[in-house]
Parts: C-alpha cells; structure tokens; sequence
C-alpha cells in the first residue's frame, strides 16, 4: 500500500484554508476534513456537542477543547488508511499536543495573509453548507448569484463572518495559533506560504506537495461524510 500522507493547513478565518484544502483534495486525491464543517453538523443534528458548541460560536469564541477533540478524534481513528488534509484543527496546542498521540503529520502549511484582505474576503464569503465548497462575490462568485454551482442548492453566509465576530476571532487566532506554529516548526514540518492572493501562493503549495505526494486523476474532491 501506498504511503499515507497526513497534512494540516493553518491559518486566520479568511485566509484562503477552504479554497487550498478544495484544490489539494482535487489535484492529490486527499480526504478532506474540516473542524468547521464537523461542527457545524454536530449543531444541525442537534447532538449534546452541537448544542454546547453553538452556544461558543455565536459569541464568535473557539469551543472548548475537551468537546473538540472527544469530536474529531475518534473520527481520525476511523481514517487510518486513508490520506488526509485537515482544515480547522488543531487550533490550540492542546488540541495539537491531543493529534500528536493520535498520528505523525507530515506536513503543515501556515497562511500568512494582511488583516485588510482577510475582512475584505470575509464579509463577502458565501457558503454551499452540504459540500463545503467556498464562493467570494469578487474572487470566485458562483454561475447563478446565490447558487451553488455544482448543486444549485441556496448558498449562505456564516453567523461567525460578521465584523463583530470577526474581530474577536482573528484577535484570538493570533494569541493561539504561535505555540502551534513554535511547535510545527521544531517539528520541521512547518511551511508557511505569504500573500493577498491564493492564486499567486498555490503554484508554490502545487510544487511543494507535488514532490510529497503523487497526483491523482481525481476531479471531484473527495468528502468523507462524517457520522
Ligand atoms: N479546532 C477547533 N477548536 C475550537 N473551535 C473550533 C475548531 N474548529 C472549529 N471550531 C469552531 O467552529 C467554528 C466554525 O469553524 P470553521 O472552521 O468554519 O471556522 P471559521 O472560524 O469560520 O474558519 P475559517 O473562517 O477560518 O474558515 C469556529 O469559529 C469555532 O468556533
Ligand atoms: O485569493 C483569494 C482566496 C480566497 N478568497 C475568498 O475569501 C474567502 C475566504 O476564503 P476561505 O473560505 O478559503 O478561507 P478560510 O476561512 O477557510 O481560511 C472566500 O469567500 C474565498 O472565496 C478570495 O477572495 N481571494
């Protein structure tokens, strides 16, 4: 069996980690998982962690690290032949030091991109809910406004994009996110990618991964539904 390859994509809300996550998971075939999504079916199902979690979320704060981590991580035990990228997790060194007893990361890209572009982006992103697919009225708007392109299903905008929100999470971001990165990069797994624009970064994540892993003839990113 081929090496399995295990990756994280960090980053502040806006940052372009969706966008990226969707085009690895097309050009190299891997899973794609994200906390967000996972959370957000948690709420929709009206699980005990949804309700807990909703209630953080509103106030634009991270959840707890117990319910994250009792959450996702059997879910990563269910993933052990699988190769994957994961987009949202770990978020604290508490959740990072809980994924380091679980599996070896190969990899973590770290987005560093201006505070201006990432509240641009942010109060114009719109959401297909089922997919996790990511459209920006400026950078990439669907074919038919307020329309997913693939479904035709309604898109929408996320309660914690609000600028209210938003300023309290890109404030935290910044306080948790270093000890992670601190510990990635003694790792020497770290890579960090700077700019305004993804397309101008993803040449340069497209040739690094490209020398990790092989390339699939995969087109449709591959969601593993969760439970
Ligand atoms: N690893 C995590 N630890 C704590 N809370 C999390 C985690 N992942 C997701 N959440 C919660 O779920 C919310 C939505 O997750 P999602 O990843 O979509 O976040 P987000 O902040 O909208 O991300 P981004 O804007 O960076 O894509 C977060 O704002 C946070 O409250
Ligand atoms: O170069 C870029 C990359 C992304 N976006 C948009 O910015 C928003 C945030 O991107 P994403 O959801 O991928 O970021 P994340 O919050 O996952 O890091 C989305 O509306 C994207 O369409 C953009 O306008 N320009």
């Amino acid at each position: 069996m081929a090496k399995l390859f295990r990756a994280v994509i960090m980053g502040p809300p806006g940052s372009g980690k969706g966008t990226i996550s969707e085009r690895i998971a097309q050009r190299f075939g891997l899973a794609r998982l994200s906390s967000g999504d996972f959370v957000r079916e948690n709420i929709a199902a009206n699980t005990d962690a949804g309700v807990l979690a909703k209630t953080y979320i509103e106030r634009g704060l991270l959840v707890p690290d117990h319910v994250m981590t009792r959450l996702l991580l059997p879910r990563l035990e269910e993933m052990t032949r699988h190769s994957w990228l994961m987009d949202g997790f770990p978020r604290t060194l508490a959740q990072a030091k809980a994924l380091n007893s679980t599996c070896d990361l190969d990899l973590v890209i770290s987005l560093n991109i201006p505070y201006e572009t990432l509240k641009e982006r942010l109060s114009d992103r719109w959401i297909h809910p089922a997919s996790g697919r990511v459209y920006n009225m400026g950078f990439n708007p669907p074919h038919v406004q307020g329309r997913d392109d693939i479904s035709g299903e309604p898109l929408i905008q996320h309660d914690d994009d609000k600028p209210e929100a938003l300023v309290a999470r890109l404030r935290h971001y910044k306080d948790v996110a270093k000890p992670i990165i601190d510990l990635y990069k003694s790792k020497g797994i770290l890579h960090t990618f700077s700019g305004t624009e993804t397309d101008r970064i993803w040449p340069y994540i497209n040739s690094l991964l490209s020398t990790k892993i092989p390339s699939t003839s995969q087109t449709d990113t591959q969601r593993i539904p969760m439970p």
